[in-house]
């Protein structure tokens, strides 16, 4: 990372995370716009306020959480067909001190037309799909505006450029409920700490990684946990702000578009002193983690908005110049996610993908 990049990270750390209040007039428009990518340049996380969701479907979606999670496991196991975990993340040796419910959002619609086969997730069955639903549709809204000012604030020709990877019918977008219940911090060696020292150390509930669609939409209770390092070795926490959503940016996303996206924008080129995957473009998608608290159970909700598995993700031709070539040959999505899943939660994906 540059010096001048570094410091001005730091400054903007002592600052806190960005806020973008999205309850701007249209004049302000390309202002929220300019500070979203910003903070994706900076960042690849910040956090939106005046984000236009509900606080009833909120406020349902969290009582439907809370309710689901303090079931007996044998029932949480029989949430079919949505997939509820415990301990294990993904399929190739992960564990955290979490226990989950994850499905693509289109699996609501499979559970809508499965009448004969109820859903043990709620005694009212169709409350948890109408809620979940009702959620995912607010949610995915608020990530559309997002992406929209983001291709705006990008001067990207066709502003829905990235929304409508997302608005498609065929989306393979995500939705998950995690649910880290209160440990113990211990003060002995142990092999599922932060680093496995002997000192006294919290439980890891979501090991360190960054999300792989294309944008994700973030909320919790008021239970800390979450750390986002934006520098190698730095973790800062993120204080817990149910009112808010917290916004994450995608590397793949970030590598095919903003790359190009970016440098042009901001006048930075390819040939900058540090060409790799998370500077290259100038935008970053944020390393993070969760930490187990010892006293309270921390719950989140979190919408990876995805494309299609057949998107073809290339670069935008208005951003492709002879002089700043695309780095990364095109991929589809499902190539991409096929990859991830092969990999730890912490691996580094990108450069398979490089031309
Ligand atoms: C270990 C893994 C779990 C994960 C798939 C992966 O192979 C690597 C990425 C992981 C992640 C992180 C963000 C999301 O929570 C998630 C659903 C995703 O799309 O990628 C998880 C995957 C998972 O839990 O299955
Ligand atoms: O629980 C959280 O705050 C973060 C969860 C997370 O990073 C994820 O589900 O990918
Ligand atoms: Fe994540």
């Amino acid at each position: 990372m540059m010096r001048s990049d570094h410091q001005k990270l730091k400054s903007a750390i002592d600052d806190n995370l960005p806020i973008i209040n999205l309850s701007s007039s249209p004049l302000e428009r390309s202002e929220v716009a300019r500070l979203i990518v910003k903070a994706c340049e900076e960042y690849g996380f910040f956090k939106v306020i005046n984000h236009g969701v509900p606080n009833h479907i909120i406020a349902k979606m969290e009582e439907v959480s809370f309710k689901f999670f303090n079931k007996p496991v044998t029932e949480k196991q029989q949430a079919t067909p949505f997939g509820y975990g415990c301990k294990n993340i993904g399929f190739n040796g992960d564990s955290g001190e979490v226990e989950y419910l994850l499905f693509p959002t289109k699996t609501l619609s499979i559970a809508q037309a499965q009448t004969s086969n109820p859903i043990s997730i709620d005694d009212d069955p169709t409350k948890f799909r109408s809620v979940v639903s009702s959620y995912i549709e607010a949610v995915r809204e608020l990530a559309c505006k997002i992406l929209d000012l983001m291709a705006e604030g990008l001067w990207v020709h066709d502003k829905s450029a990235f929304s409508k990877l997302i608005r498609d019918v065929e989306s393979d977008s995500v939705f998950r409920l995690n649910h880290y219940p209160p440990v113990l911090c211990s003060s002995s060696k142990n092999n599922n700490s932060i680093n496995g020292s002997s000192s006294n150390s919290c439980k890891v509930g979501f090991g360190v990684h960054s999300d792989p669609q294309i944008l994700t939409i973030l909320r919790s209770n008021d239970v800390g946990g979450l750390e986002i390092s934006p520098d190698h070795g730095v973790w800062i926490p993120v204080s817990p702000d149910p009112t808010t959503f917290f916004i994450n940016v995608a590397a793949w996303w970030c590598k095919v578009y903003a790359d190009e996206a970016a440098a042009l924008a901001f006048g930075f080129g390819f040939d900058d002193d540090n060409v790799n995957v998370m500077t290259n473009g100038k935008f970053v998608s944020v390393k993070h983690r969760v930490l187990s608290n010892s006293a309270k159970s921390r719950m989140s909700v979190a919408y990876f908005g995805a494309p299609s598995l057949n998107a073809r993700v290339t670069t935008l031709p208005e951003l492709v110049t002879p002089t700043k070539p695309c780095l990364y040959r095109p991929f589809t999505w499902a190539e991409y996610k096929k990859t991830v899943y092969s990999l730890r939660l912490g691996d580094s994906r990108l450069e398979i993908f490089r031309k």
